[in-house]
């Protein structure tokens, strides 16, 4: 199933539920939420506050990608807020395994991130522990860059390394993602799409149904 998962780190906060709620009417999924700690990538985001104020507005899935240093920490706070999947960066954990588990005790989905230079096999081990790995398109930390294009690379051979194993686990990209590349993306491999200032600048139901009419085509 192709899935959009806007950003609302790209959205307007001064109607943050107004524009949730338009582009979940436009067909989006998941609502992908970027949390940021100024020590793991250079900006600070939101917390905890904003995902419990926002979770009334959708019971669409909260996709919580967290880019924090040590996030083993806050997993149960962040279940607690009402994430729907919790994403953990490989490079931010002493003990990804453990990480791992504590998402899964939550009774979270789990997903690991990998950034652009940190190779697979980061994930030789925990692989099959997974609900989803999301492989960045972009440095982290901030919203509007251009997408890596050797990323897509990365993630055909993650879709051909899951295939070897008997595994059909969610591959999400994130940063610069935009509908005139999503069908690039798809073909490489990926089947969750998240989508910042492409959903959130301007039109957001206009921006979300060209997403739509994408995943139309692989119908
Ligand atoms: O995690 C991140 C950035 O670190 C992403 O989720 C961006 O927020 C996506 O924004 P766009 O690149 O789609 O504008
Ligand atoms: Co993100």
């Amino acid at each position: 199933m192709l899935i959009l998962s806007p950003s609302i780190l790209a959205a307007d906060f001064t109607k943050l539920g107004e524009q949730i709620k338009e582009t979940v009417e436009a067909g989006a999924e998941y609502i992908h939420l970027d949390v940021m700690d100024g020590m793991f990538v250079p900006q600070i985001s939101f917390g905890m506050p904003v995902i419990e104020t926002i979770r009334s507005c959708t019971d669409k899935v909260f996709d919580v990608h967290l880019m924090i240093q040590d996030p083993g920490r806050y997993i149960e706070t962040f279940a607690k807020t009402g994430a729907d999947i919790i994403t953990v960066h490989a490079e931010a954990c002493t003990h990804l395994d453990r990480v791992i588990q504590q998402i899964k005790a939550a009774g979270v989905k789990a997903g690991v991130a990998l950034n652009p230079a940190t190779p697979l096999s980061a994930l030789d081990y925990v692989l099959d522990e997974l609900d989803m790995v999301l492989i960045m398109t972009v440095n982290p930390g901030f919203g509007g860059q251009k997408l890596i294009p050797y990323c897509l690379k990365k993630v055909s051979d993650l879709r051909a390394m899951m295939k070897e194993r008997g595994l059909d686990i969610d591959i999400q990209v994130d940063g610069g993602i935009k509908a005139s590349n999503a069908k690039e993306v798809i073909e490489a491999g990926a089947n969750v799409l998240v989508g910042g200032s492409a959903v959130f600048s301007g039109d957001v139901a206009a921006n979300t149904k060209a997403f739509m009419d994408v995943f139309a085509e692989f119908e």
